[in-house]
C-alpha cells in the first residue's frame, strides 16, 4: 500500500516538519518516494531534522512562520525556484496552551487563532494560487485536533480548529473544479514532542479515558495523512478523519475540576 515509488516525482511541503507529527509525516512521504520540504520557525531545529531525514530521500527545509504572509510567499518562491511545482501541502504547524476559557485573555485567544486558523489559511491561499490552481491539481491535508465534542480546557484551539474543519469542507467543494482535494486529520492524544510541553498532572491517567487504552503514535498519524495524499484516496475530499483510539466517543476526556 505504501510502496516506495507511489509518490515518486511528487513535491510536498510539510509545515512544522521539524518535530513530532510533522517530522513523522515528512519521513513517511520520503519513504514513498516524494520530495519533501519541511518548514517551521526555528532554523537550527529544521536543519537537524532535514539532516536526519536525508537518508530516506530528497529533503530540504525553509524557515517560514505561517503567521507571516510575506514569509509564506518567500516559501512559495523557494519551492517555485527549486522544483517549479507543488503537489501536496500538509498544514501541520500549530499549537496552543491549556487554560480554562475564562482565563484566556483577548491577546491569548488572538495568538492561538492567528497561529492555527490564520496561519493555515495563509499557507493554503498562497500555495493554491501559486501552484495548485494553475496546475489544476493538488492535495491538502490539514492536521487539526479532536474537536468532536468541543475542546474543554483549550477553547481557543477548539474554535480555531473548527474553523479549519469548516474551511476543509468549503474548499473541497470550491476547488474541486481545479482538481484539488482537501481533507483533514484530527488526532486525539499523540505521544509526540509537542505533548511533552503539557504538564504531567494533565496527562496522568489520560490513557485510561481512551477506549484503546493508549496514546497514539506520530507514525500512526503519518500513515493516515500519507494515505489521503495517495491516488488510493482519489475519491476522498472534504473529510475530517479522526485518529484518536475512540476517545471522541467517551465523555470523560479531561478532569476539569
Ligand atoms: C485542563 C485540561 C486541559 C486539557 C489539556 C489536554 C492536554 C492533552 C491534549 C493535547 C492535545 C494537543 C497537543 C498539541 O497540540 S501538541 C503541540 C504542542 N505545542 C504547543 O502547543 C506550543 C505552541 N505554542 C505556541 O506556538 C505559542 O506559545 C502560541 C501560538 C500559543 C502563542 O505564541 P505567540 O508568540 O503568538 O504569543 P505570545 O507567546 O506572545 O503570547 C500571547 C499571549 O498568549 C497568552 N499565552 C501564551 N502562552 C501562554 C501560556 N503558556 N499560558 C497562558 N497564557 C499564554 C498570553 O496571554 C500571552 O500574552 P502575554 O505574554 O502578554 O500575557
Ligand atoms: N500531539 C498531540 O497530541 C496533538 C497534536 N496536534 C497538532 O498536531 C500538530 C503537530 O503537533 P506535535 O507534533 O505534537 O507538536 P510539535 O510541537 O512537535 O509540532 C508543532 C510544530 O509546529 C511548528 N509551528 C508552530 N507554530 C508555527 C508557526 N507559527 N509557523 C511555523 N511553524 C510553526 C513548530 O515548529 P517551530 O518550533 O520550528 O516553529 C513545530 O515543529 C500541531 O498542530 C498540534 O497542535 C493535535 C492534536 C493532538
Amino acid at each position: 500500500m505504501f510502496s516506495s515509488d507511489l509518490l515518486k516525482e511528487r513535491i510536498a511541503v510539510v509545515t512544522g516538519g521539524g518535530s513530532g507529527i510533522g517530522y513523522a509525516i515528512a519521513k513517511q512521504l520520503l519513504n514513498m518516494g516524494a520530495t519533501v520540504c519541511i518548514s517551521g520557525r526555528k532554523e537550527e531545529k529544521l536543519r537537524a531534522a532535514a539532516e536526519s531525514l536525508a537518508p530516506f530521500g530528497e529533503v530540504c527545509y525553509c524557515v517560514c512562520d505561517i503567521r507571516e504572509p510575506e514569509q509564506v510567499e518567500a516559501l512559495a518562491d523557494f519551492i517555485a525556484q527549486r522544483y517549479k511545482r507543488l503537489d501536496f501541502l500538509v498544514n501541520n504547524a500549530g499549537g496552543q496552551f491549556p487554560a480554562p476559557a475564562e482565563q484566556i485573555t483577548p491577546k491569548g485567544f488572538h495568538a492561538v487563532v492567528n497561529n492555527n486558523l490564520n496561519g493555515t489559511w495563509n499557507m493554503t491561499y498562497t500555495m493554491a494560487n501559486r501552484f495548485f490552481i494553475p496546475q489544476k491539481s493538488g492535495s491538502i491535508v490539514n492536521i487539526i485536533a479532536n474537536i468532536y465534542r468541543g475542546f474543554p480546557g483549550m477553547m481557543h484551539t477548539g474554535a480555531a480548529r473548527a474553523g479549519v474543519d469548516n474551511m476543509t469542507k468549503t474548499l473541497a467543494v470550491e476547488w474541486s473544479r481545479y482538481g484539488i482535494r482537501v481533507n483533514a486529520v484530527a488526532p486525539g492524544i499523540i505521544q509526540s514532542t509537542g505533548l511533552e510541553q503539557y504538564p504531567e498532572s494533565i496527562k496522568q491517567g489520560i490513557a485510561e479515558t481512551i477506549p484503546l487504552k493508549r496514546l497514539g503514535t506520530t507514525e500512526e498519524v503519518a500513515y493516515l495523512t500519507a494515505f489521503l495524499l495517495t491516488p488510493m484516496a482519489a475519491y476522498i475530499t472534504g473529510e475530517t478523519i479522526y485518529i484518536d483510539g475512540g476517545q471522541r466517543l467517551r465523555g470523560d476526556m479531561f478532569k476539569l475540576n
